[in-house]
């Protein structure tokens, strides 16, 4: 058995004192990536965060988040608050709470609930399409990222309030600009993120601080407004409120507060970089995108999407689906093993870092044929039954963290095309392919800049 003679799958080479280091700060998904072409399905590298094995097999990756989930916790503090932002929400608690809060909050997403979501995402789509009139009619360039960042925020914003409270709501929107810039802005890095660096040094730790606390107030100013109302609603908000646990307890508010935070701070930003990379897929593969809008004249003629017709958007949806396989914002997934473990021949030590990264399970030639093709068809019913190993695909993860709102990210960026391509053409403003990083979201690094141009145009 080779562990018994190597401890250690094979790596990189190593600095002696900083390991990888100066390569993960430049690009940490291309260090990744050199790593796995260099050496195989399971790698060894020395990060700034400690010993890492990446894993880059789908039948690992299944042991790791799925069938050995025990033996691996999620990073941060095992008391699973998440500071003043996160609070104990799903993406911070652990054990036992996020069980039950998973329990609590998971209805609200529930696939039957999708369908009469759509009318609240439309209205928030009209938004953009509305604003894009005049910048249609004069040909204007826009950042299709921030477009996106916009739209989502709006759409979000109908899903859990049933308004446009990022419109609506000043200190809300001050709250949610400066995180948003804070956690993604362009300095964003892997080990900005993992260290907090940034928001050690004083005046910048102060701004953020005081956006949370309007964002606080803004949010619990909500939740009073709703409990004081006759019916709480049977938007996400309403569900939150109404949710019971088995010993027929509710959440109170400031969990109530921490569960819409997981949910706007995690949803918002992958779900925008997600967008755009479909406008850049379809901007770079006109078949596809001639295909799209055939679809959507036939299916919509003409009318916003509904409850009904969405679910007819095979092909759009198809797309949505291989542009995340082929852009997957969340491109790492890392966990932490508690405990021994064997992956393949290797021992896995306890306090191991593992990156499992969809990025590379997405092109890994045992699941994938011309894994670098844009070819949605892959994604279509026939083709899809064919694939054997689940998680050769997983752009939300997998196991008990599975995203909590896959169903929802896919029925809203295909409202989105569907709305907005039936009346307007995206043009990118290079032809180039577009440089990414990889920080907190696998997203192009100087956003996407395009025109927009009437549909039927020529120019
Ligand atoms: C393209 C869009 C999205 C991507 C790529 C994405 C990706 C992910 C991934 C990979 C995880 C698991 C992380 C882990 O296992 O460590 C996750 C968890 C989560 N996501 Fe998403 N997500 C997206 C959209 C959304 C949306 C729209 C929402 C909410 C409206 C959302 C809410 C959450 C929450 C609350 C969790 C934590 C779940 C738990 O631990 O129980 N996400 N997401």
């Amino acid at each position: 058995m080779q562990a018994l003679q190597n401890p250690l799958p094979p790596g990189p080479k190593q600095h002696w004192l900083l390991g990888t280091g100066i390569q993960q700060v430049k690009n940490p998904l291309r260090l990744l990536l050199r790593g796995h072409q260099r050496h195989g399905d399971l790698v060894h590298f020395n990060l700034f965060e400690g010993p890492t094995l990446l894993v880059c097999h789908p039948e690992h990756a299944q042991q790791v988040l799925v069938e050995n989930v025990r033996k691996y916790r999620l990073l941060g503090p095992e008391s699973g608050n998440g500071g003043p932002l996160l609070g104990r929400g799903l993406f911070a608690s652990r054990g036992d709470f996020w069980m039950r809060q998973r329990r609590l909050v998971q209805p609200a997403f529930h696939r039957p609930r999708m369908g009469p979501m759509v009318a609240g995402l439309v209205r928030g789509i009209e938004r953009t399409a509305e604003r894009w009139e005049p910048l249609a009619r004069s040909g204007a360039r826009v950042d299709l990222l921030t477009e996106m960042r916009q739209l989502v925020i709006s759409t979000l914003g109908e899903s859990i309030f049933s308004r446009d409270v990022y419109a609506q709501n000043e200190p809300l929107r001050g709250g949610i600009d400066l995180i948003t810039r804070d956690m993604h802005g362009p300095r964003d890095s892997l080990v900005t993120t993992v260290l907090g660096l940034l928001r050690m040094l004083p005046g910048r730790r102060r701004r953020f601080m005081a956006a949370i606390q309007g964002l606080n107030s803004a949010l619990y100013a909500l939740i009073a407004e709703r409990r004081q109302a006759p019916d709480v609603g049977d938007d996400i908000l309403g569900m939150l409120l109404g949710a019971r646990d088995p010993q027929g307890e509710g959440m109170s508010d400031q969990q109530v507060r921490d569960e819409l935070v997981s949910l706007f701070v995690g949803g918002h930003e992958a779900t925008a970089v997600a967008a755009t990379w479909c406008w850049y897929t379809l901007a770079r593969n006109p078949e596809a995108q001639q295909r799209v809008r055939q679809e959507l004249a036939e299916v919509l003629r003409g009318q916003p999407p509904s409850e009904a017709t969405v679910q007819q958007l095979a092909y759009t949806r198809a797309v949505v689906e291989e542009t995340l396989r082929l852009h997957p914002p969340a491109w790492r997934v890392t966990r932490q093993a508690r405990e021994e473990d064997r992956i393949g021949d290797w021992t896995v030590a306890p306090g191991t870092l593992v990156v499992v990264s969809p990025y590379i399970l997405h092109r890994h030639p045992s699941a994938w044929e011309e894994p670098e093709r844009f070819m949605p068809e892959r994604f279509l019913a026939e083709q899809r039954e064919r694939r054997q190993q689940r998680l050769a695909y997983m752009p939300f993860g997998a196991g008990q963290r599975l995203c909590i709102g896959n169903h929802y990210t896919l029925l809203l960026i295909t409202t989105a095309l569907a709305t907005l391509m039936q009346r307007h053409q995206v043009r990118l403003s290079s032809e180039g392919p577009v440089r990414a990083m990889s920080g907190s979201t696998y997203r192009p690094r100087d956003g996407l800049m395009a025109t927009l141009h009437p549909v039927g145009s020529a120019s």
